[in-house]
């Protein structure tokens, strides 16, 4: 197939077999939400998140999910300052734990996943790299805006569409069923997000690398909402190399991220320290954990950036997108079609250099 121009209007061309697009509300942030038209109110069908860059409607949080999380955080924060450097609140749980469970069945059914492969060049010497994890991302840097007519993006401070070739990537407004979790958040922590980046650990084999989010992009000392959901994985946290060699930069700190957990990352976290969730050898559960990180992007680059490793860059909207399987219990390539989908290939997993 052909790939598509990257123009606007190619941009936000309707997407080709999307049948049941009714009743659409524009919402706040951009996305739009439909309904089944003849569908009675008491319907168990949810409302559903769409927009042109969604490979598919990302289906609303039910009111059994929204409901209880009115009264989250389940329990005040541990501070964790108590290392150089460190300033993190610890929220044990955030969400309570069927909330949680509830939760990561929603999103991993939801939403759309991509295993991103990209190259990175030192020197001469070029390596190839397979994330070691599903991601995802919705969201645009504070620069622009969602329009809330027709989701294009707008120029945040004029709100005039933005010039062809303003970004290279195709933003995702937030959907509704991590818009609600970001705005409680952001009432919670007194801090405002733009960008919710999604994590899925399949198994003890996927993980993240030692790195920290200390991106320009984000501004010099960002805060960070990181969520778990799912199974249990530990979070490893160490000092930047220092010339004083102490001893929170060669013993990593341990946090055993349980389903419902939340980390605010704030202050110099980030500038002076490294986290990993490494991989985890033997059985435990079905393995599969949800990590959701709500951030605030400054800047296009940081827009481009999060698409770029999080959703891939194939023709501007992502390499293969990976769905939730029920029946199977996995995630498996999906086919917008609507047919089956062609058959999981097992990835060698590469070495990450986040
Ligand atoms: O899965 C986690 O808890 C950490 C994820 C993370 O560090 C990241 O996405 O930058
Ligand atoms: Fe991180």
């Amino acid at each position: 197939m052909a790939k598509r121009p990257r123009t606007l209007d190619a941009f936000f061309a309707p997407p080709p077999a999307k049948k049941q697009h009714i009743d659409p509300t524009p919402s706040e942030n951009g996305n739009t939400t439909t309904r089944p038209p003849t569908a009675p109110p008491h319907t168990d069908e949810q409302p559903q998140s769409t927009h042109p860059t969604y490979p598919f409607p990302i289906p609303h949080l039910p009111a059994s999910l929204t409901s209880p999380l009115h009264s989250a955080p389940a329990t005040p924060p541990q501070v964790l300052n108590n290392h150089p450097d460190l300033d993190i609140l610890y929220y044990k749980p955030y969400i309570p734990a069927r909330t949680a469970t509830a939760l990561f069945h929603h999103l991993r059914r939801s939403l759309p996943f991509y295993r991103v492969e990209y190259t990175i060049k030192r020197g001469t010497i070029e390596t190839e790299v397979n994330t070691p994890r599903f991601t995802t991302v919705f969201g645009l840097d504070s620069s622009a805006v969602f329009s809330p007519h027709d989701g294009k993006p707008l120029d945040a401070k004029t709100r005039n569409p933005l010039a062809p070739g303003s970004y290279r990537c195709r933003p995702r407004p937030i959907p509704q069923c991590l818009s609600h979790l970001l705005a409680h958040t952001e009432r919670t922590t007194d801090s405002k997000f733009n960008f919710a980046l999604v994590n899925y650990y399949a198994s003890g084999s996927d993980s993240i690398a030692f790195h920290s989010d200390s991106e320009s992009f984000l501004g010099p000392d960002p805060t960070i909402a990181s969520f778990t959901l799912g199974s249990s994985r530990d979070f490893l946290l160490k000092h930047k190399p220092t010339p004083s060699n102490h001893s929170s930069e060669t013993k990593a700190m341990k946090l055993p991220l349980a389903s419902g957990d939340m980390l605010l990352m704030k202050g110099q976290t980030q500038r002076h320290w490294l986290h990993s969730i490494p991989k985890r050898k033997g059985p435990g559960g079905d393995g599969g954990r949800i990590n959701i990180t709500f951030r605030r992007a400054l800047s296009k680059a940081g827009t481009e950036n999060y698409y770029r490793y999080n959703v891939g860059d194939a023709g501007g909207d992502g390499g293969q997108v990976y769905k939730w399987d029920d029946a199977r219990g996995t995630m498996r390539p999906w086919k917008p079609s609507g047919g089956p989908g062609v058959e999981s290939s097992s990835r060698p997993d590469g070495v990450e250099h986040a």
